[in-house]
């Protein structure tokens, strides 16, 4: 509860942390290790960005996901970056879990939903139900374990198959402060062969010391907030305010994802909160736009 409280409140506040203001396009791991070419924000971005009348208008946010094999590091990872701890204890995580982070990128507000899901095998038909309106997956792997690399295709794939269009694909080698130098070298030689493979961008990082996460994290949004700013641009009818849709995509479910929504709400009552607030949230927007008499609703997920 007080993590969903705590998520609520950053999405209302006026201003990001100092640490949560990107104003440069950040860097990736390493230039070779991307398929993304691009080394600033697009010029229509930045031009409408920086306008004193920005035309930008509705709620900023983009959902991230995080998937992989049982016990790689996604929490940690997760909670290094949100809440700056690192718990040496393993908690298995229960479905999902969620957070939200508040950017300020190029001075316009700007939210990051993360979602951690669990990766054991019985909470799957739980966590995969999120995996859809994702605009960044990140597919983690251990790296002191490569059997866990060799499933990141799959978890991919299923991920990929929930979404209408290709999000950002991030591969996340954690628990980078394990291996030695050499050891690293063989396993990065694999990993980024794979990371290749799959289109992804390779990064490795460690929880325990931070070496890498936060840096991470800022790419991530500010690469999810330059593409769904030039999605809405060059929407040419956009008639949804931006972040609308997004939200009405992940909290809109079929029949069966929602009798097994409700029965995971009804489990995990520290989510609550946050549902609630995002459920208001989308009709808020939904409200919003047709009382623009505009309103189009994409795909069969928002009913
Ligand atoms: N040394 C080290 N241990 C880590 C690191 N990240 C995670 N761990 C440990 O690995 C174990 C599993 O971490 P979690 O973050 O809970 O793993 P998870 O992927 O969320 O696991 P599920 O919720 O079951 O899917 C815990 O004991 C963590 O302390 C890291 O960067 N370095």
């Amino acid at each position: 509860m007080l993590e969903s409280r705590s998520a609520v409140l950053k999405m209302m506040q006026s201003q990001a942390f100092k640490d949560r203001c990107i104003d440069e396009f950040p860097t990736p791991y390493s230039h070779r290790f991307t398929p993304i070419k691009q080394l600033d924000f697009s010029t229509s971005v930045k031009q409408v960005c920086s306008s004193p009348r920005q035309p930008l208008s509705g709620l900023k946010i983009s959902k991230a996901i995080f998937l992989g094999d049982v016990a790689v590091g996604k929490t940690s990872l997760v909670n290094r970056f949100c809440h700056k701890v690192f718990d040496g204890n393993y908690k298995a995580t229960i479905g999902v879990d969620f957070e939200v982070e508040r950017f300020d990128i190029l001075k316009v507000p700007f939210n990051l939903q993360i979602w951690d899901t669990a990766g054991q095998e019985r909470f799957k038909c739980i966590a995969s139900s999120y995996y859809r309106g994702a605009q960044v997956v990140a597919v983690v792997f251990d790296l002191s374990n490569l059997y866990s690399l060799s499933h990141c295709a799959q978890w991919l794939e299923e991920a990929l198959a929930c979404n209408i269009t290709r999000p950002l694909v991030f591969l996340v080698g954690a628990k980078r402060d394990l291996l030695s130098s050499s050891a690293y070298k063989h396993v990065e030689e694999q990993a980024t062969r794979l990371a290749q493979q799959l289109g992804a961008e390779y990064w490795a990082v460690s929880s325990r010391t931070g070496d890498g996460v936060s840096e991470m994290f800022s790419r991530m949004a500010a690469l999810a907030f330059d593409a769904s700013i030039l999605r809405d641009l060059n929407t040419a009818n956009t008639t949804v305010p931006i972040g609308a849709e997004l939200v009405c995509e992940s909290l809109f479910f079929s029949k069966n994802e929602k009798h097994t929504a409700s029965v995971f709400y009804k489990r995990s009552k520290r989510h609550i909160l946050c549902f609630i607030t995002l459920t208001f949230t989308a009709l808020k927007c939904q409200k919003r736009a047709q009382n623009k008499q505009k309103y189009t609703c994409h795909g069969s997920s928002c009913m």
